[in-house]
């Protein structure tokens, strides 16, 4: 079976946002709602360059895109895997016009059920999620130095303290899913990339909006707000629009 004919069924939403506005999260919770999976193009890329070098001029680690070519056609390869055969939600692609050009392309009259949504967060509190932003090493869950602790920690917390810091401690989380005290950090969850991630999406993927805007299943959302008020908000109109082909 053709690659296009996997691109056209299996997409049922894409989720547009900055860096920060809390679209992964989003997507685990669609994802285990509709029990459809979540293809994360940052993860993808994380898992297939672990070893990117910091200051690579393109690399993924320094907060620049990577080029349309390259993502579309891993995006292409990871999609006929059996897994996503059944639906997938997209979280990261399509980043700029070109790309959500080329899968149009791909979808043709398909790209019009597609439910697109875009969650828009200012960029203050977009940064300091991602400055905040730690995970469980064993299953990934999302903590945060600012906004969500692991409800089980022994941390006397300071104003200048940073994910660093509590990286550097041992033990003093235990993670709220699975129980293990050890945590990691994205490398590219520093301030200073985190304003060259936010400058990319308001250059590049902030234009989807506009592009996007006059389709049937476009929805925009306020996310300033906690996850648990963005998902409400968000499953209160998949539930409404009951025959959106993600159910
Ligand atoms: N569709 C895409 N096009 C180009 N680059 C991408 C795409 N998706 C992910 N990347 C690369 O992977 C990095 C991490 O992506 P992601 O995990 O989605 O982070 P963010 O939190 O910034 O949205 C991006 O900064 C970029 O370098």
């Amino acid at each position: 079976m053709s690659t296009k004919f996997f691109m056209l069924n299996s997409i049922k939403a894409i989720l547009l946002g900055c860096p920060g506005s809390g679209k992964g999260t989003l997507g685990q919770r669609i994802s285990t709602f509709f029990s459809i999976p979540v293809l994360s193009t940052g993860k993808l890329l994380r898992a297939r360059f672990p070893h990117e070098e910091k200051d690579h001029s393109s690399g993924i680690d320094n907060g620049m895109l990577i080029e349309d070519e390259k993502i579309i056609s891993i995006l292409k390869e990871t999609l006929i895997k059996k897994e996503y055969s059944h639906g997938v939600i997209l979280d990261g692609y399509p980043r700029t016009i070109r790309q959500a050009k080329l899968l149009d392309d791909e979808t043709k009259e398909n790209g019009t059920h597609v439910v697109i949504l875009d969650v828009i967060v200012d960029a203050k509190i977009a940064i300091k999620r991602i400055v905040g932003r730690f995970m469980c090493s064993e299953c990934d869950s999302i903590y945060n130095l600012f906004f969500k602790l692991p409800k089980s920690n022994s941390i006397i917390l300071t104003h200048d303290m940073t994910v660093k810091d509590l990286l550097n401690g041992s033990s003093l989380c235990k993670c709220d899913n699975c129980g293990s005290e050890t945590f990691y950090n994205r490398k590219d969850d520093t301030e200073e990339i985190a304003l060259k991630r936010y400058e990319e999406y308001v250059k590049n993927t902030l234009p989807l909006s506009e592009y996007y805007k006059d389709r049937r299943l476009y929805f925009n959302f306020d996310g300033n707000n906690s996850p648990q008020s963005l998902y409400d908000k968000v499953q209160k109109i998949l539930q409404i629009r009951k025959n959106t082909p993600i159910h």
